[in-house]
Formats: structure tokens, C-alpha cells, sequence
């Protein structure tokens, strides 16, 4: 249980704050996260990790001279947004450019892309590099589909100190991919965690039972056994990283390995020792040899009772880099020279509120109905913001009502201010896109500002946005969110929703029925399609190994995407003439 918090929105915006506060020695804040609190040397390559709360010391607890330059910290179970992350990693950049490291998670991976994307347009070569250690979350052929868990940790250390040795971008991302092949973590765990404001534990373990194959977001385990002893728990989780060694890793014996036993957040540190015991005999017994091993809350999962062990299989070279010092909020190791005074604060860059482009009468007034339906779009995640945290919680992480509810709450505020100085319906939605995307992280963060975005490109700021403008604007987002997810439809995913609602609103336009008419047409169908969703296995993403348990439930992206069309069907009907005057229809 999460006792102590105010507004539960508020949590990781309010921890952070705390956070920085606690340990100014070590870090400074920025715009999106933190950042070493002594400047990057000139020259020196910097690592920004990154990713949602909910898992300290991951990732701010991680930055610090040995370790991370810098990392962005998303929202409770979200990953940062491309906005946060190129702010961290500006305010990180030494001149030799940045490997951004993450977990291997779909908003992890959308936002972290974006930003390398955004920091080659201003000129900083970056790169990106995602942890999927996870085991349990994949079979061996599809490793790259695997999630990242505490093999975060030894992946950012090994990156991290080749950076501080001097290594160029390229070999700094070498070691990150090297450390990547040859880490591997498998967890269990006999409880999940509540998150702060809700009232339920993300998943139960039956009394006297264990999950086998634990997540660090409230994922259930994949299987479930009878509750071990420590030995047999010990005994579990060395068998399963053994019987997996990497390519160019023919047998345990002979071999030296970083071992890693995490706790999740609720499992004492005496009971990992009485783990750590058996997990230590067994790996010798096997011919390991144990470097520098890590007992402790390493990337945790709020108060979940759970523990997972993650082998590196070192060479020379990752071996040293293993061993090598580290000092920050909470992980030290070996001893460093003081720091280098910093030459100067450096500045935090933000981007100066740009201007609004000029608009035409028509846009600008189109814009009062762009707002009002953002606001309705808002007004209708409120009051689902619980149900759609339960739907998520099947078999995803249960933060898709928060998630949602800061991004449309943002939304509005940005498409407000922007309306107010007189922009056109493009530049609202440009504006709130942005602000969705940025305040709301996660992978529905990414893909509602991708269609905001789609929306405002085919409105424009000069023509009147009639019918056929909004079908082709609807038409767009589609495409762009297939584009940037990966999805297809059958998936299990909001894709299943989008697709027919794009579908139909393009072909009763196309039919000549005004807009409203289609648009309720087409809203009509995404509700269908949305519960037709319960009866789909997810195919992407975190639910995915889940699939089974999310049977009988639809997708939560899936469902909000639904109840926002009708939503907007609302204040089409209510505006109807006033905002569409060459709706011609
Ligand atoms: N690859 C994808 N393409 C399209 N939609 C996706 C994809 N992955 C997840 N989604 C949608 O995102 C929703 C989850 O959103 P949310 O919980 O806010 O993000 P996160 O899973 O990052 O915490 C899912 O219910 C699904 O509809
Ligand atoms: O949950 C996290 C990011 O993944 P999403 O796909 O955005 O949910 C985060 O806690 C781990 O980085």
C-alpha cells in the first residue's frame, strides 16, 4: 500500500521534488529530470537513462559521477516524453554526444526514439539503446521483444563507465550492446503493488503461493507455483538463468558474472541475504565465478513483494567497467576523486513560447470548437479515470486513467492559452498535441499526440475545416499511429478502434452525409469496436504475455478512444452551423 501522498497526479512531480532536494550533492534538476550536479566534462560522452516512477532508485537514484549524466523521469508506470527526455539530454551533452538507455517498454521506446530524433535536428548526435533482460517476458528467439527489469542496472554501468573512460559515442553504444547480450534476469514474487490513490494491489498471489516470471509494473508472473523456501526460490531462479547462456557463452563453468539480487520494494533485505546464500553456493557450484555482486532494492515496483536475480556474463572488458567506481544517490562504489568544481551553472534550455503563426477568421473560429472539444474530450477521461485504470490493470500496468487524464487535462490547457492569442485550429491542436504528449508520457501519450497532431496538419490555419478536412485529418492520425506503434488492427490495441472509426467517417463523407451525421456514424462503430476488443488476445506491448488474463476485457486504449469520439460527437451537434460555416455538405 502507498500511504503518503497528496493528489495522487501529483506523486511523481511531489517525489522528484523531495528527491532532488534530499540529495543536491549528487544531482541538479532540470527540465524533465535531473542531471549530474558537476557539469559533463568536455568531451565525454554522457548516458541519460530514463523511465516512469515507481521504480527508485531507477533512474534518478542512478545518476551520478560512474553511473548516468542524467536521467528523465516520467509519470507513475509511464515513460518520459520525447520533450522531457531531449531537455534532459541537452542540459546532459558533454559535446560528444548522448546514448539515451531505457527499459524495453512501447512508450519507452516512442519517446526515447522521438527524442534522438529531435537532438540530431539540434545538431547533438544521439543514440538509443533499450535493456530487455526480462526472460519470463519471451522466449529466447524473440528476445528483443523482452521487457527490461533490474539488468538495467549492470547495461547503464557498463555504458556509463566506458563514457567516463573516454570511449567515443560508438564504442560507448558497443559496450551498451555488448552488456545487453549478455544480461539476463528472471523474478518472482508473491504480491503486487498498489499505487498511490488506488485501492487494490495491481495483481493478488493466493496465499501460500508465488508468481513466477514478475514484471516490475504490477505485471502477474506468468505461471504460479506453491510458495519455496529461500533455497528452493534460490535454487529456481539460478536453474533458469543457467539454462540460458548467451551465444558466445558455451558453459557456467569457468565463466565470472556481475550478479544482481533485487527486491522489489516490500522484500527484506534479510531475506534476500538468506536468497543470496543459496544463490551464491549454487553458482558455485556451477563454476561461476561471482564479481562485485549486488544485493538490494535495485529497480522496484512501488511495495511489491518480489525478487529477481540478473546475471551479466562478464568479459575483461566488462568486467572492469563492472568493478569500476560510481558514486550517486544509490549506488557507490570504490572511491573517486573529489569533483571538478563546475565552471558555472549551466543553463537549463528551454524553448521560449513561440509565437502563434497568423490565422484565418474562419480557423480562428473553428478553434473555439477544437477547444470545446478538448475539453469535453477531458470532461469524459475524468469521469472514466478509475474505470480505465481497472481495464488497464487486467493485464497492463493500471495506469491508463492517470496517464490519460494528465495528457487531455494539458491538452486543454495548451489549446486554451493558444486559442486566447488568436490561433487557428491547426496551431490549437499543434499546441495541445505537444502538451498531451509531453504531460502525459506513456505509449498513449506518444500516440494521442500523433493524432492531435495528424488533426491540426490537415485543419491548417487558413481554410475552414469542413467535413472532408476532418475525415482526411482522421484518415491521417490512423496511419500515423499504425506508423509510430507498429500495431495492425486485431492487435488489441486502440489501432482496433481507430481504424474503423477512421474507415467509416471517411466513407459516409465521401456518401455526403454532414458531418455530424458521420461523425455518429463512425462513433457508433468505435464503440462497437471497442468491446469487441474483450474478445481479442493483446499482441503488442506490455499485455502481451499476459494475453489470457486480458480475455473477456477490452483494451484500454482501445475503450478511452471510443468514449472520446462520442464525446466530440457531443459538441459537433451542439456547434454544428456556428463552427462549420463551409460545411457544405
Ligand atoms: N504499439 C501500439 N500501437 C497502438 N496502440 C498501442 C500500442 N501499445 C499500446 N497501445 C495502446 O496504449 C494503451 C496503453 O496506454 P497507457 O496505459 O496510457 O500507456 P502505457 O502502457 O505506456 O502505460 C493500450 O491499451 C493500447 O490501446
Ligand atoms: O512503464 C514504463 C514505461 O513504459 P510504458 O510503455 O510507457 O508504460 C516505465 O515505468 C519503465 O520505463
Amino acid at each position: 500500500m502507498t500511504r503518503l501522498f497528496n493528489d495522487p497526479a501529483a506523486f511523481a512531480d511531489e517525489a522528484l521534488e523531495g528527491f532532488t532536494a534530499a540529495h543536491r550533492r549528487w544531482v541538479r534538476p532540470v527540465t524533465g529530470g535531473v542531471v549530474r550536479a558537476t557539469r559533463t566534462p568536455a568531451g565525454q560522452v554522457a548516458v541519460v537513462i530514463g523511465g516512469g516512477s515507481g521504480h527508485y532508485p531507477a533512474f534518478s537514484g542512478l545518476v551520478g559521477r560512474g553511473l548516468a549524466h542524467g536521467a528523465a523521469v516520467g509519470n507513475v508506470f509511464a515513460s518520459p516524453s520525447a520533450q522531457q527526455i531531449r531537455s534532459v539530454a541537452r542540459a546532459a551533452h558533454g559535446g560528444a554526444g548522448v546514448l539515451l538507455m531505457y527499459g524495453n517498454y512501447a512508450g519507452d521506446v516512442l519517446h526515447f526514439g522521438q527524442a534522438a530524433e529531435r537532438l540530431a535536428a539540434d545538431g547533438i548526435d544521439a543514440r538509443t539503446f533499450a535493456v530487455a533482460d526480462d526472460m519470463a517476458s519471451a522466449g529466447p528467439d524473440e528476445s528483443a521483444e523482452r521487457r527490461g527489469i533490474a539488468g538495467d542496472l549492470p547495461v547503464f554501468k557498463a555504458a556509463a563507465a566506458a563514457a567516463e573512460q573516454g570511449l567515443a559515442l560508438d564504442d560507448v553504444v558497443r559496450v551498451a550492446e555488448r552488456a545487453g547480450a549478455r544480461t539476463r534476469s528472471f523474478g518472482i514474487a508473491f504480491s503486487g503493488c498498489t499505487l498511490p490513490g488506488a485501492d487494490h494491489p495491481l495483481f493478488t498471489v493466493p496465499e501460500a503461493r508465488m508468481a513466477v516470471g514478475l514484471g516490475i509494473h504490477g505485471e502477474p508472473g506468468i505461471g504460479e507455483e506453491p510458495l519455496p523456501t529461500a533455497d528452493e526460490a534460490a535454487r529456481l531462479l539460478v536453474d533458469t538463468l543457467l539454462q540460458e547462456l548467451p551465444e558466445d557463452v558455451p558453459g557456467p563453468r569457468g565463466q565470472r558474472a556481475a550478479v544482481v539480487l533485487n527486491g522489489l520494494g516490500s522484500v527484506k533485505y534479510e531475506e534476500l541475504f538468506v536468497v543470496y546464500r543459496k544463490v551464491a553456493a549454487l553458482l558455485g557450484e556451477a563454476g561461476v565465478e561471482i564479481v562485485d555482486p549486488e544485493v538490494g532494492e535495485l529497480v522496484t515496483s512501488f511495495d511489491m513483494a518480489g525478487l529477481s536475480l540478473t546475471l551479466t556474463w562478464l568479459d575483461e572488458e566488462l568486467e572492469e567497467l563492472w568493478r569500476a567506481p560510481a558514486d550517486t544517490p544509490a549506488f557507490r562504489k570504490g572511491t573517486l576523486d573529489a569533483p571538478v568544481p563546475d565552471a558555472g551553472e549551466p543553463s537549463a534550455e528551454e524553448d521560449a513560447d513561440p509565437a502563434v503563426p497568423p490565422a484565418s477568421e474562419d480557423s480562428r473560429h473553428a478553434a473555439a470548437t477544437v477547444l470545446a472539444a478538448l475539453e469535453a474530450v477531458a470532461a469524459t477521461v475524468d469521469t472514466h479515470v478509475e474505470e480505465l485504470g481497472r481495464i488497464d490493470a487486467v493485464a497492463g500496468d493500471g495506469d491508463h486513467g492517470i496517464g490519460m487524464r494528465r495528457g487531455s487535462t494539458a491538452a486543454c490547457g495548451a489549446a486554451a492559452d493558444a486559442h486566447a492569442r488568436g490561433a487557428g485550429a491547426g496551431t490549437v491542436l499543434a499546441r495541445a498535441a505537444d502538451a498531451w504528449a509531453d504531460r502525459a508520457g506513456g505509449t498513449s501519450g506518444a500516440l494521442w499526440g500523433a493524432i492531435l497532431r495528424s488533426l491540426g496538419t490537415a485543419l491548417g490555419d487558413r481554410e475552414a475545416p469542413d467535413a472532408d478536412r476532418v475525415a482526411a485529418g482522421v484518415t491521417e492520425a490512423s496511419a500515423a499511429v499504425r506508423r509510430l506503434g507498429g500495431a495492425e488492427v486485431g492487435d488489441k490495441t486502440m489501432v482496433d478502434v481507430l481504424v474503423p472509426f477512421a474507415e467509416t467517417l471517411a466513407a459516409a463523407v465521401a456518401d455526403g452525409q454532414v458531418l455530424t451525421d458521420a461523425w455518429d456514424l463512425a462513433a457508433t462503430s468505435a464503440t462497437e469496436a471497442a468491446a469487441a476488443t474483450a474478445a481479442l488476445l493483446p499482441r503488442k506491448g506490455r499485455a502481451r504475455p499476459h494475453a489470457e488474463k486480458s480475455l473477456g476485457t477490452p483494451d484500454a486504449g482501445a475503450h478511452s478512444l471510443a468514449l472520446i469520439t462520442r464525446a466530440v460527437h457531443g459538441v459537433l451537434i451542439r456547434r454544428p452551423h456556428e463552427d462549420h460555416p463551409h460545411d457544405h455538405h
